[in-house]
């Protein structure tokens, strides 16, 4: 398989070389690097008031999905010195300790029809969604380390509680969208936008009501045209209905293949962000990489990004200067060997850095 990933990479870069040199041979430049493109660090983040912060907000949870140590992602991504290369690039970081909540025992916590840990996922989810709608309110940009993907329903519900006209970028190897008839499996980390949306069949689940009972609430529903997703390839079957019924851009990596992450990143922006003037909230998770970037992670999915897609990705939603929060979720530390983990662990640093405006020029 990594042959074969590396062959595409070394066929994609061919051509791009070729291109490039043939359109550019005339008139280019022999150093592109005096004309960059990018220049180092950029400055400007429109919903971040000065001084501008990150505000982390660790959630060393697992409760959303079956498999233990996703909840030492955080722990990880914090003693690889996460928040000193964020104040690096000219940040200030606020970081008081990892997100603190009450454990709900299995036994107290009965599925509610298929869907697992009910109780537990929704407490979590409900007390991240006000730090990180606090941390916004604060001028700060919050940035959520999972922890699995369940946790998605607190942080965009968070976001949008301050920021009702908020976009979702979801980049993911699944959708993440299974409703309560759908889902194959009942673990909450394959649902939460499912719940965010409101779809039919999440307000069975009472727990929940915070999120999807519109009578009582002070979060607004994301609507299906403010969502986009990018780097699927592993869709159950009733995602795939729920993405065409409701009419969800995505970018498949099909697509990525297709025509390139670049044209995917403005062809995803214009979808769900035309005028560029919407605060966008990104949320990574890590499975999105290919398993050879990142191989700790509990739903490995062969095929995925590579390590510059998924960079680009997050340079471009930097360069956009709209970015209002990021979540990076799913490092799952316990799973694979030291080698690995690090690995994982140290693309994750570095996608953050890049999301808050690493540059490579
Ligand atoms: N956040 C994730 N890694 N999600 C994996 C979801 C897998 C599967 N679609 C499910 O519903 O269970
Ligand atoms: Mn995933
Ligand atoms: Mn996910």
């Amino acid at each position: 398989m990594s042959l074969l990933r590396a062959s595409r990479g070394l066929l994609r870069s061919r051509l791009t070389t070729t291109t490039s040199n043939l359109m550019h041979q005339a008139v280019a430049p022999r150093f592109y690097a005096s004309f960059p493109e990018q220049s180092r660090l950029l400055g400007q983040y429109r919903f971040v008031k000065d001084p501008k912060t990150v505000a982390i907000v660790g959630c060393p949870f697992s409760g959303g999905q079956p498999r233990a140590g996703v909840d030492q992602g955080p722990i990880h991504l914090v003693e690889a010195g996460i928040i000193d290369q964020i104040s690096t690039l000219g940040w200030k970081v606020h970081f008081d300790g990892h997100h603190q909540f009450e454990d709900i025992a299995v036994e107290h916590d009965p599925p509610r029809g298929i869907v697992k840990r009910p109780r537990l996922v929704s407490k979590i989810c409900e007390s991240v969604s006000q730090a990180v709608g606090k941390h916004i309110q604060n001028g700060a940009l919050p940035l959520t380390l999972g922890g699995d993907h369940s946790l998605a329903m607190g942080t965009i519900a968070g976001t949008l509680s301050k920021h009702p006209n908020a976009v979702v970028i979801w980049v993911d190897a699944h959708a993440d969208i299974n409703s309560v008839n759908t889902t194959p499996t009942g673990n909450v980390h394959g649902m939460p936008a499912a719940f965010l949306l409101g779809l039919p069949s999440t307000e069975t689940v009472p727990e929940f009501s915070w999120l999807t009972d519109k009578t009582n609430s002070s979060i607004p529903r994301l609507q299906a045209n403010s969502i986009v997703f990018i780097g699927l390839r592993d869709v159950d079957p009733g995602e795939k209905k729920i993405l065409k019924e409701n009419g969800i851009t995505a970018f498949s990596m099909h697509e990525v293949d297709k025509y390139g992450i670049g044209e995917v990143m403005n062809r995803a922006l214009d979808a769900v962000n035309p005028y560029r003037d919407r605060p966008i909230h990104l949320t990574f998770d890590v499975d999105a990489l290919d398993p050879s970037v990142a191989p700790s992670t509990g739903t490995p999915v062969r095929g995925g990004l590579t390590f510059r897609e998924g960079h680009y990705i997050c340079e471009a939603i930097a360069e956009t200067g709209l970015l209002a929060a990021f979540d990076l979720v799913e490092v799952n530390p316990s799973l694979t060997d030291d080698f690995d983990v690090k690995q994982t662990v140290s693309v994750g640093c570095s996608l953050v850095r890049s999301a808050l405006g690493e540059t490579l020029l």
